[in-house]
């Protein structure tokens, strides 16, 4: 019989992603226990079929629930064949009283539509639905191009499947860090361990849906001669005997020979004519170029219009945008696609964070324009290093690429969350809003957080900043939320559910919660400093405990030597917080005549530049010294240009390290340390042997302020590995 949806459901659900047409009546059908399959023999060798057969407790039997299944052109769906969307990878589902249908436009549709079916059945009943959808974006999904640890064999098969769920058919390989993908090994074979485990990611890959696209990164050495070429053949070969069908070439972040278009359009096109086109089973080439973005693209150079003019017509260019991390939109899309003579292959660097480590990033994901979906041959994220937690972006990424049009960042925020983490769903929200944006970084891309909490943390600071005054409504709201980010953290550490994800961000965790406590005790702070109460200092101490406590989460966990340490509710909770704890210890002094430390964060060094790739760098204290958070991109540091650290007051230092990357720096850059900010003394930078490490002798030297200078008189290229100093 049939069985109404109650309306819980009809507001609740809500299919991933978001189909193009979704028709479901009030009337359903109880989920079949078991299913008969009216389909071509051939299908039963498609991951379509083997996911089917998961989806029934009964499996299959000649009695079972008809379901005819199959892609255009199939005896047994021919009836339906007018209802199947023209686009690749299109299906139609239909869901009647006697039988379920599914046709794809091809194999992977009809994939699809078993996803979408099995979506359906997690209803508990079957809605009478029709539904007719097909991806905008014929290439969607992942490409693991960061630096830092690649993700572990086991979260990257967790991954893939989470890539057929959400229909996103592409992941691409590209670790930076993997040394058999990029420099010194790309010429060799992958060891016995690691290429059995690539064996096992394709066949995962197959199982789901996904295309498992090999990428090799060999510009920063590759020779442009037959050696290297046949070398690269060969490697390519070695990885079609695992079973890779899919291959990309990098040749972003590298410098020197590598970075010609002609002979990188050269290789390309020979690879394409010798190695796809003769195996006739691999997919189209795709290659990252070097002017990857439109900040670093020179037009009038001729790189982009000679890979444009030159590379073979099926190849497909990647592109990030008018900036290395930025957002997509329809102006970005119409300066790239005419000089590649293609639609361009986007590589979105969102939600990467390997230039923002200490923080996670699990907002939602907005601002890509919803206009542009003609205008992109794929849209591919580069995550973070941490898999689990990268889920809640990718799940978005994969909803916005399936229909542009369609999509919404917030309500897919929400589901990405309860996706995640069904039993917690609440308590990750909590967590996930406080902790989405980036901090300062060199690149200037920044998130918004902790939005639905940002109007009352500003009144309330506002108003207690101002005159003293207490904004009641907004007082019990933050106060309400720190409640709820104590709970929250707690029940997301003692979680059983998604360990993997918990082990990845349980210092976030730990950090979240002390922020939740400290700012329950600013608040106390902020109501007895009001009253002129005698407990305000006990509140005070134990405030300062817990800034010892996040302190030491921050000097203690995520330790790297990029932007090391724990970052949580970083744009305005802990900023308010810390604002909230030193004027009420101020005004609390004032009024007392005591002298409680009312410093909250502390940051005694200020960085100042006129190079402009330095000019945003975040200073960070370490311990008791600091440094400049490197950046690794090539630094054009003009004739004359210089980097300066000023301290809050004189201090003394035990050392100083400075590393460009490039050897004999010491030549074209002088180092003055100032004492009283206007008298300087040039200190020797000495390099250490075999590296390009400059150490400086400054032991004991009283300092105000440090400056680093240009002092070649030519425009210098060198990177900002390290600008470090040690305190006595
Ligand atoms: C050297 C200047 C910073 C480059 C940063 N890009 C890299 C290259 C890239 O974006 N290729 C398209 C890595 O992929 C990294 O993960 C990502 C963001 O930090």
């Amino acid at each position: 019989g049939t069985l109404s949806l109650g309306s819980v459901y009809a507001q609740e659900f809500h299919l991933q992603p978001t189909p193009q047409e979704y028709q479901a009546g009030q009337d359903s059908v109880m989920v079949p226990v078991q299913y008969s399959l009216q389909a071509e023999t051939a299908f039963r060798e498609t991951p379509a079929f083997h996911l089917l057969n998961t989806l029934f407790p009964k499996g299959e039997g000649k009695d079972g629930f008809p379901v005819y299944v199959g892609v255009k052109g199939d005896k047994s769906v021919k009836k339906y064949v007018r209802r199947v969307p023209k686009q690749a990878e299109g299906y139609y589902l239909g869901i009647e009283k006697d039988r379920i249908v599914i046709v794809g436009a091809d194999e992977r549709g009809a994939y699809y539509g078993v996803q979408t079916l099995a979506q359906l059945m997690t209803l508990g009943k079957l809605p009478l639905a029709e539904v007719t959808d097909y991806p905008d974006v014929p290439y969607r999904g992942v490409v693991e191009g960061f630096y830092g640890t690649p993700w572990s064999h086991e979260a990257r098969l967790r991954q893939l499947e989470f890539y057929g769920r959400n229909k996103m058919n592409v992941y691409l390989y590209g670790p930076k860090d993997d040394p058999y993908h990029s420099t010194p090994n790309w010429r060799k074979p992958y060891p016995a361990k690691e290429a059995s485990q690539l064996k096992e990611l394709v066949d995962k890959a197959n199982e789901n849906g996904v295309i498992f696209y090999w990428a090799i990164h060999p510009g920063q050495d590759i020779k442009w001669n037959e050696e290297d070429r046949d070398l690269l053949l060969k490697k390519f070969e070695s990885m079609y005997q695992l079973g890779v069908r899919a291959f990309a070439v990098f040749f972003d972040d590298i410098s020197g020979e590598g970075t010609k278009a002609e002979k990188q359009a050269e290789l390309l096109n020979y690879l394409d004519d010798h190695f796809v086109k003769v195996k006739g089973d691999v997919e189209p080439l795709v290659m990252c170029p070097t002017e990857y973005n439109k900040s670093w693209s020179d037009v009038k150079g001729g790189y982009l219009t000679t890979l444009g003019d030159k590379l073979n017509k099926g190849i497909q260019i990647m592109w990030t945008g008018n900036r290395v991390i930025a957002c997509i939109d329809k102006e970005s899309m119409d300066f790239i696609n005419p000089l590649l003579k293609r639609k361009a292959y986007i590589w979105w660097n969102f939600p990467v964070s390997d230039y923002v480590r200490d923080h996670l990033l699990m907002g939602p994901v907005y601002g890509n324009g919803l206009d542009i979906k003609d205008d992109m041959s794929a849209f591919v994220s580069n995550p973070m290093e941490r898999a689990e937690a990268s889920k809640i972006a990718l799940y978005s990424v994969a909803d916005y690429a399936w229909n542009l049009e369609k999509y919404d960042s917030n309500a897919s925020w929400k589901r990405a969350i309860r996706d995640l983490m069904p039993n917690h769903a609440a308590y990750l929200e909590t967590f996930a809003a406080h902790n989405s944006d980036l901090g300062e970084n060199g690149h200037g891309f920044r998130r918004d957080e902790s939005v639905a909490l940002q109007p009352a943390l500003k009144s309330l600071l506002a108003a207690y900043e101002k005159n003293g005054e207490m904004d009641e409504a907004a007082y019990k709201q933050v106060a309400e939320e720190c409640d709820k980010i104590i709970v929250a953290a707690d029940r997301l550490l003692a979680s059983k559910e998604s360990r993997e994800l918990i082990e990845e961000i349980k210092p976030w965790l730990m950090q979240f919660k002390l922020i939740g406590e400290y700012g329950r005790e600013v608040l106390k702070m902020v109501r007895l400093q009001k009253q002129g109460g005698q407990e305000f200092v006990a509140v005070h101490d134990h405030a300062q405990a817990l800034q010892t406590l996040m302190y030491e989460v921050d000097a203690t966990y995520n330790q790297n030597p990029y932007q090391p340490g724990v970052k949580s509710g970083s744009k305005y909770l802990l900023p308010t917080f810390n604002s909230l704890f030193e004027t009420s210890t101020q005004r609390y002094n004032k009024a007392a005549g005591t002298t409680l430390d009312s410093r909250a964060v502390y940051m005694p060094y200020t960085l100042s530049s006129n190079v402009k790739q330095l000019a945003l760098l975040p200073m960070r204290q370490k311990g008791k010294g600091g440094n400049v958070s490197p950046s690794n991109e090539v630094i054009i540091w003009q004739a004359g240009g210089e980097v300066a650290v000023a301290m809050d007051y004189v201090r003394t230092l035990e050392s100083l390290l400075v590393d460009l990357g490039t050897q004999g720096a010491e030549k074209n850059f002088r180092l003055e340390i100032s004492a009283d900010g206007v008298n300087w003394k040039t200190v020797d930078l000495r390099p250490v042997p075999g590296r390009t490490l400059l150490s400086a002798e400054v032991s004991g030297m009283k300092v105000l302020k440090i400056r680093f200078t240009n002092v070649s008189g030519s425009e210098q290229k060198v990177y900002f590995k390290q600008f470090r100093f040690v305190e006595q």
